[in-house]
C-alpha cells in the first residue's frame, strides 16, 4: 500500500512503487542505489516527494507520495529510552538537500533513527543531507551533515551512530520536553498582541517571543507575507518554540500551510479561547457549551494539525471534543451537535425554573460583570467574607487567579448587605475582545444570570492601559443582552495600583455613571460598594415590631441573622424587637407581630 497523497496517481505508477516494498537494505547499509533510482524516477514523474521508511533489519515498513511526515510509523516514547527503529528516506524535488523544519519534527517528534533527504534536479541526484538526533543538554536536539554523495553515505558506519544516540539518550537521562513555548504573531494592535499573550499564558504556555506584522493586506494562503513566515520559522528554531499562535482567524488551508513551513503545530486565538474554556469549564452544563463550542468550530474547517503534528498527541488544541470525535465523519458531528443543543436546552430550562424560584423568594440580584482579570472573582470572595452570613453560610472560595477565565461557570452566593438584607451576588465569566461568536452564543445562557439582576456592578481593572477600550468592549456585551438599562454601578478596582490622575480621569470619562473606587485584593471600600449597592436595590424590607417568648429565644438568634435589628428590648412577655424583614421573615415569623 502507498500512502500519503496518492489521488490521482495512475494505478501503474501505484504497481511499480508497490515494488519498493520486496527490495531489502544489507543490514549495514543506510539505503541502496537500487531504492534510490526508483524514487528519484517517480520524483521526476510526479514532481512530489516520495518517502521511504526503512526498519533496522533493512526492511521496507512503509512508501509514501509526500513529505516526510506521510510515513506512518508508531509513536515511541522517550521513557522507552530509545529511538524508534526507522530512518525515513525522502527527496526533495527542488534540488536542495537541506532539511525542512518540517523533516527536523518529523526527526525529533517520532524519534527517528535518521532522515535523509534526497536532493533531486531532473530525477538525478544532486547531495543528500542526513539528520540524527542527538542530546544536547539533557533533551533530544538534532545535527545535520551536510552536501554528502551517495558513496559518502554508503562509508557512513550507522549503525555504530545510531547505538551511540541511544547510549547517550541513557547516560544523559533525557526526559522528554513536553512543556509548550510558543511565538505569538499578531497584525492587529499591541493591546490585542499582549492579551493573546495573556491567554497563553492562561493556558500553560510560555511565550517565548511576539513577532508583529503591520499589514494591510491578509496573505490568502499563509496569512502573513512569505518573508514574515521565514522569519518565524527561523526564530521557532533557534527559540526552540513548538507552537505558533496567531492573533486571528485561521483558515483550514492556512493552518496547514503555515504548520508544514514552520514545521510545529500552529493554532488561532479562536483556538486558543476555546481551549481555556475547555479546561476551565466546571459544571457540566460548562463543559458541554464548550464541546459544542470546539465542535462547530472545528468541523467548519476540519484544521488539520498536521499528520504528525496531531499523533504527537497533548497540548493546546487537541484537548476537548478529543481527535477521535473530530475523526468521525460530517454527519456524526452534525448529530452530536444537535443532541448537545437539546441536553442544553433542557439545562437551561431547569435553570430557568431554579430563577424563579429565587425571584419569588425576592432576593435581590447582584451581578458582577466586567472584563476578564479586572478583578470580579475576588471581589466577589472578599464580599461574601466580609459580608457573610455567619453560620448561614456555606462558603465556596472561587478559583480566583492571576489568569484569564479563572471563572467560566456563573457562581452564584447569598451575602448579607450592610442594612442586613439578604443578597444573591453572582459572579460571571469575564468578557474579551474577538470573543468567537461561537462562544458569544454558547455563553449567552451563563450570562442570562445578569438578565435577571436587579443591580449590575461593572469591575473594570483602573490600572490596565487599556480601561476605556474594556469598558467599551463590555459596554457592547451588555447591550447584546439588552441590560444596557439596568442600573449599573461602575466599579473601578486596584485602586492600590492606580494614581490619583487615572482615578480623576477615568471619573471624569464615565459621568454617566455612579461610580465607586475600590480595591477588592486591599480590602478598601468594600464598605462603600455594599452601601451603594443597598441604595441601588429595590426597597423589599418591611419595619416591624415582634414580641417573642422567652420561650421562643431561638427565633431572635434567627432575626438576628436574617433581619435588620434597630432595637431590643426585654419585656415581661419576651423580647421586643424592632426590625426591618422581608418577605421570608415577615412571612415566617408572622404570629409574633405586634400591631
Ligand atoms: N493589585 C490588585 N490586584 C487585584 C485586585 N483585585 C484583584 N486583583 C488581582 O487581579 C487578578 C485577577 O483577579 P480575578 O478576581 O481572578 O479576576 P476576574 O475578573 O474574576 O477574571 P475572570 O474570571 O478571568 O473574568 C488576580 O491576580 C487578583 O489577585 C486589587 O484590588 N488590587
Ligand atoms: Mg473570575
Amino acid at each position: 500500500m502507498i500512502y500519503g497523497n496518492v489521488e490521482g496517481v495512475k494505478n501503474a505508477f501505484l504497481s511499480e512503487l508497490e515494488l519498493i516494498y520486496d527490495m531489502r537494505v544489507p543490514k549495514y547499509s543506510l539505503v541502496t542505489e537500487e531504492i534510490l533510482n526508483v524514487m528519484m524516477r517517480f520524483t521526476k514523474i510526479l514532481e512530489k516527494e516520495v518517502s521511504v521508511g526503512i526498519d533496522r533489519k533493512g526492511n521496507i515498513i512503509s512508501v509514501a507520495i509526500g513529505d516526510s511526515t506521510s510515513v506512518e510509523i508508531p509513536l515511541i516514547d522517550i521513557k522507552e529510552r530509545k529511538l524508534s527503529g526507522v530512518r525515513i528516506i525522502h527527496t526533495h524535488p527542488n534540488g536542495n538537500p537541506k532539511l525542512s523544519a518540517l523533516d527536523i519534527s518529523a526527526l525529533l517528534k517520532l524519534k527517528l533513527d535518521a532522515i535523509l533527504a534526497v536532493g533531486v534536479e531532473e530525477g538525478v541526484l544532486t547531495k543528500i543531507n542526513i539528520g540524527f538526533c542527538n542530546v544536547k543538554d539533557y533533551t533530544l536536539d538534532f545535527e545535520e551533515i551536510k552536501n554528502l554523495s551517495l558513496a559518502e553515505v554508503d562509508k557512513m558506519e550507522f549503525l555504530e551512530k545510531v547505538k551511540e544516540i541511544e547510549n547517550s539518550i541513557i547516560d544523559n537521562d533525557v526526559v522528554e520536553d513536553d512543556k509548550e513555548k510558543a511565538i505569538i504573531v499578531g497584525t492587529d494592535t499591541y493591546e490585542s498582541m499582549q492579551e493573546l499573550a495573556e491567554l497563553a499564558k492562561a493556558c500553560d504556555v510560555a511565550v517565548l517571543e511576539s513577532v508583529f506584522q503591520n499589514r494591510p493586506k491578509i496573505d490568502p494562503a499563509y496569512y502573513i507575507g512569505k518573508g514574515k513566515v521565514e522569519e518565524i520559522g527561523h526564530l521557532v528554531q533557534t527559540e526552540r518554540a513548538n507552537v505558533v499562535i496567531f492573533d486571528d482567524e485561521l483558515s483550514g488551508s492556512q493552518v496547514r500551510n503555515l504548520e508544514s513551513a514552520l514545521g510545529v503545530k500552529v493554532i488561532d486565538r479562536t483556538t486558543l479561547i476555546l481551549e481555556i474554556f475547555a479546561t476551565r469549564a466546571k459544571t457540566k452544563e460548562a463543559r458541554l457549551q464548550v464541546e459544542l463550542a470546539q465542535l462547530k468550530y472545528r468541523s467548519s474547517r476540519l484544521i488539520g494539525l498536521g499528520t504528525i503534528l496531531s499523533r504527537t498527541g497533548g497540548g493546546i488544541g487537541t484537548r476537548g471534543p478529543g481527535e477521535k470525535k473530530l475523526e468521525v465523519d460530517r454527519r456524526k458531528i452534525k448529530e452530536t451537535i444537535y443532541d448537545l443543543s437539546e441536553e442544553l436546552k433542557k439545562m437551561k430550562k431547569t435553570r430557568e425554573i431554579q430563577r424563579e424560584k429565587r425571584n419569588k423568594n425576592s432576593v435581590p440580584q447582584i451581578a458582577l460583570v466586567g472584563y476578564t482579570n479586572a478583578g470580579k472573582s475576588t471581589l466577589r470572595n472578599k464580599l461574601c467574607d466580609v459580608a457573610s452570613l455567619k453560620d448561614v453560610t456555606k462558603k465556596e472560595k472561587v478559583f480566583e487567579a492571576n489568569m484569564l477565565f479563572a471563572t467560566l461557570d456563573t457562581t452564584t452566593r447569598a451575602i448579607n448587605l450592610l442594612d442586613n438584607r439578604l443578597a444573591a451576588l453572582t459572579d460571571t465569566v469575564g468578557f474579551v475582545r474577538k470573543l468567537p461568536h461561537e462562544l458569544v452564543e454558547a455563553f449567552k445562557s451563563t450570562l442570562e444570570e445578569v438578565c435577571g439582576a436587579d443591580v449590575l456592578c461593572h469591575v473594570v481593572d483602573g490600572s490596565s492601559e487599556d480601561v476605556r477600550g474594556q469598558i467599551e468592549a463590555v459596554e457592547e456585551v451588555l447591550a447584546e443582552l439588552g441590560v444596557r438599562d439596568k442600573p449599573t454601578i461602575l466599579v473601578i478596582n486596584k485602586m492600590d495600583l492606580c494614581s490619583e490622575e487615572t482615578l480623576e480621569k477615568l471619573k471624569e470619562d464615565n459621568l454617566n455613571y455612579e461610580i465607586v473606587e475600590i480595591s477588592a485584593r486591599e480590602e478598601i471600600n468594600l464598605d462603600v460598594l455594599l452601601n451603594k449597592v443597598a441604595e441601588f436595590l429595590p426597597n423589599r424590607l418591611t419595619k416591624v415590631q415582634m414580641l417573642i417568648p422567652y420561650t421562643e429565644q431561638n427565633q431572635v438568634a434567627y432575626l438576628h441573622r436574617n433581619a435588620n435589628v434597630i432595637n431590643e428590648y426585654y419585656e415581661e412577655e419576651g423580647t421586643l424587637l424592632e426590625v426591618e424583614v422581608d418577605e421570608e421573615v415577615y412571612n415566617k415569623l408572622r404570629e409574633f407581630i405586634k400591631e
